[in-house]
């Protein structure tokens, strides 16, 4: 399997609690991958929590760090990257998630919202109405995040492993397709 992808990185996008870190870990497992986090590189790097920082620094000092990992990490190979939620929102952020095959994992509110309840490091949540917030921002990201290569809807019930499974089903699918894309565009 670990030549599935040959060497191109997958790139796991997806709200807060969708199972970015969670399945990621499993699939360069599978993929024979190195896992890393975009959220983890940038606290270890900035020697503060994500909250620390968009406290000091604000949610926009927060995405230009998050941009600029992102454009370090999309120079290497054989990555499995989850990234932060909001990856998405800035359009630069794109040029290099499209280095590689981008997954959605697409989870509705009320199960983000019951994994996420008790979690107080994300500070977007931190509202007086952490559910309305989640289904705002998944509203606002749902075009975003629809640009995926790959969606994969994930239901209750659902553990990890199935739904690494299920990612690992479906790559054939859309290497196939960018293949013919490419031979398409070649005609
Ligand atoms: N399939 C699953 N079933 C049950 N719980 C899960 C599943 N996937 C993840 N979780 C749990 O949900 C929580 C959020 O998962 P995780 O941290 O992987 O999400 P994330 O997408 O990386 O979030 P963030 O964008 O905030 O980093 C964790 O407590 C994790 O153990
Ligand atoms: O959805 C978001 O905007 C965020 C998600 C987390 O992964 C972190 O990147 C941060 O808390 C912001
Ligand atoms: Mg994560």
């Amino acid at each position: 399997m670990s030549s599935l992808l040959q060497g191109v990185n997958l790139y796991l996008i997806g709200m807060m609690g969708a199972g970015k870190t969670t399945v990621g870990h499993i699939l360069a497992k599978q993929l024979g991958y190195v896992f890393v986090d975009t959220d983890d590189i940038i606290t270890q790097a900035a020697k503060k929590s994500i909250s620390e920082i968009f406290a000091t620094e604000g949610e926009a000092g927060f995405r230009q760090i998050e941009s600029d990992v992102l454009g370090q990490v999309c120079a290497h190979t054989k990555l499995t990257v989850a990234t932060g939620g909001g990856i998405v929102l800035r359009r630069e952020n794109w040029s290099y998630l499209h280095h590689g095959l981008i997954v959605w994992l697409d989870v509705p509110v009320d199960l983000l919202y019951a994994r996420l309840a008790e979690d107080t490091t994300r500070p977007l949540l931190q509202d007086a109405d952490p559910q309305g917030k989640l289904r705002s921002l998944l509203e606002q990201r749902t075009p975003l995040y629809s640009q995926a290569d790959l969606r994969i809807p994930v239901n209750a019930g659902e553990t990890p492993e199935q739904i690494a499974d299920q990612v690992m089903q479906a790559i054939p699918s859309v290497l196939k397709k960018q293949v013919g894309e490419q031979g398409s565009r070649g005609r």
